[in-house]
């Protein structure tokens, strides 16, 4: 196996990873860093936990020592949690340079980064949204001279989920340079791979993990079975039982909406359990504290939703629960993938509904692995049932006395907003498609109800027309 140094980094920087217990190289290091150092455009798809980061920050650290100016090196990422972790990466690897580094997120002051990124830093880590505002707002930085391109979570960025990258990509892209080396890294590549070789120029160097399963082995898989009602009753269950038996132990739980994340904080609060949540309604100030108390294991149950499935690097995290059952199969596997990781083991339990099944079916199929039945004492659930669904209700009923729909609502306007969209419009648009839909509904219901009388008509004519020949023989 090759070393740091046979890989074609300096002794300051082999140090330097030392330092951080980074001794070897994992295989997308070893496989990835010799085509960067080369001057290559780089692919590297590679399972979470493996060191996709420091693939790509230790090169670039390396070229930066041998030609430090100018912002070299531009990362983007799709969380501003992921942003703040990678540059904190980048500052301790760096550190010997007097690397300076400049985070660029939304929901942070505008006016100290613009200031920040006139100052020339070397690496900018940002998400898309606020540097393209940036760049539409002021002229006081210049891109142009940037060696490295690097979109890490790559597939996210590109494709268009909830938050869709690609119009402040193309922003970003237009002040690039065309000369540059790119980058793009993620554990999920392939569903996007023709778009992300297009983004890559000059035959960019695709490195692939060639393992059997799309998930690390020392992750333990288990699904939980239950009633949609009963649900949250099993969750109680599970995190007292595992935080009874492991009390060193962080779980994170995802769910699907902030609104979710909200009411299973107060309801598990109830319970006194050590909970705090992420989620984007959040302010940004609130998502970092609580990150840090998190990550700090102030408190021991991070309740987030997908704004923390990716990336997100918390040795400590030892349980992922997926309190729904995810969509996509690239979900699943960054959610999960917040335990186990640099070869540390994990449990991962997903409560899987009798709507969810067949979406089992699909993670099973795409990852390759089969989930197993985390075997859990029934009796002990339903004694709680109740109480947990009351909890519930009641802490529903708090939500609704806040004005978090309306805080909803005016985030959504917000978004459209931003996205260069009139939220009357668009509420006028919803609205009149929703009744086109509902039109098209009880059309095709009517069609249907006519067809089954004209089958029905039919049948009771068939025995009439066979009685009528009857009796004309
Ligand atoms: N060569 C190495 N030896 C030991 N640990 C390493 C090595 N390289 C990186 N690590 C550590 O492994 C952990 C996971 O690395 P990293 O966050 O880069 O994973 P990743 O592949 O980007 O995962 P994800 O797909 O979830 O983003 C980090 O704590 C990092 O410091």
């Amino acid at each position: 196996m090759a070393d740091f140094s046979s890989l074609g980094l300096s002794d300051w920087l082999v140090q330097q990873c030392k330092q951080l217990g980074i001794n070897k190289p994992t295989a997308v290091q070893e496989n990835c860093m010799p085509a960067i150092l080369q001057g290559r455009d780089c692919l590297g798809c590679a399972k979470t936990g493996s060191g996709k980061t420091a693939a790509f920050v230790l090169p670039v650290l390396q070229k930066l020592s041998e030609e430090p100016y100018g912002i070299f090196c531009l990362v983007l990422t799709p969380t501003r949690e992921l942003a703040y972790q990678i540059a904190e990466q980048f500052r301790v690897l760096g550190k010997p340079l007097g690397l300076r580094e400049c985070i660029i997120v939304g929901g942070m002051d505008m006016v100290s980064q613009a200031v920040e990124l006139s100052n020339q830093p070397h690496v900018v880590v940002a998400t898309p949204g606020r540097l393209a505002d940036h760049i539409r707002s002021s002229n006081t930085f210049s891109m142009s001279k940037i060696q490295f391109l690097i979109l890490d979570e790559a597939d996210r960025l590109l494709e268009q989920g909830c938050t869709d990258f690609t119009k402040d990509l193309e922003v970003i892209m237009g002040i690039l340079p065309a000369k540059r080396q790119t980058l793009l890294f993620s554990a999920t590549l392939t569903d996007t791979l023709q778009e992300l070789k297009s983004i890559a120029m000059n035959e960019p160097f695709f490195w692939e993990s060639t393992s059997e399963t799309r998930t690390v082995e020392e992750l333990d898989q288990r699904y939980i079975l239950t009633p949609e009602k009963v649900k949250d009753a099993y969750m109680v269950h599970l995190i007292q039982t595992l935080t009874d038996q492991h009390d060193d132990w962080s779980i994170i739980i995802f769910t699907n909406t902030c609104k979710n994340c909200q009411i299973l904080t107060m309801m598990l609060r109830e319970f006194n359990f050590p909970v705090i949540s992420l989620h984007s309604m959040m302010k940004q100030k609130q998502r970092f504290a609580n990150l840090a108390k998190f990550k700090a294991s102030v408190y021991k149950i991070l309740i987030a939703t997908d704004v923390a499935a990716r990336g997100l690097d918390i040795p400590t995290v030892q349980v992922v629960i997926n309190h729904n059952t995810p969509g996509l199969p690239k979900i699943y596997i960054h959610r999960v993938g917040r335990t186990a990781r640099a070869g540390r083991n994990g449990v991962s339990i997903t409560l899987v509904t009798q709507y969810d099944i067949h979406l089992v079916h699909v993670i099973e199929q795409q990852t390759k692995t089969k989930l197993k039945e985390y075997p859990v004492e029934e009796k002990a659930v339903l004694k709680i049932l109740t109480q947990v669904n009351m909890a519930r209700r009641q802490c529903e009923i708090k939500l609704e006395s806040t004005d978090f729909d309306e805080k909803r609502e005016i985030n959504k306007r917000k978004q459209l907003i931003l996205q260069g969209k009139d939220p009357d419009l668009e509420a006028k648009r919803k609205a009149e498609l929703e009744k086109i839909r509902s039109q098209k509904k009880k059309f095709k219901q009517k069609i249907q109800e006519q067809v089954q009388r004209q089958k029905c008509g039919q049948l009771k004519k068939k025995p009439m027309k066979r009685q009528h020949v009857k009796a004309t023989e």
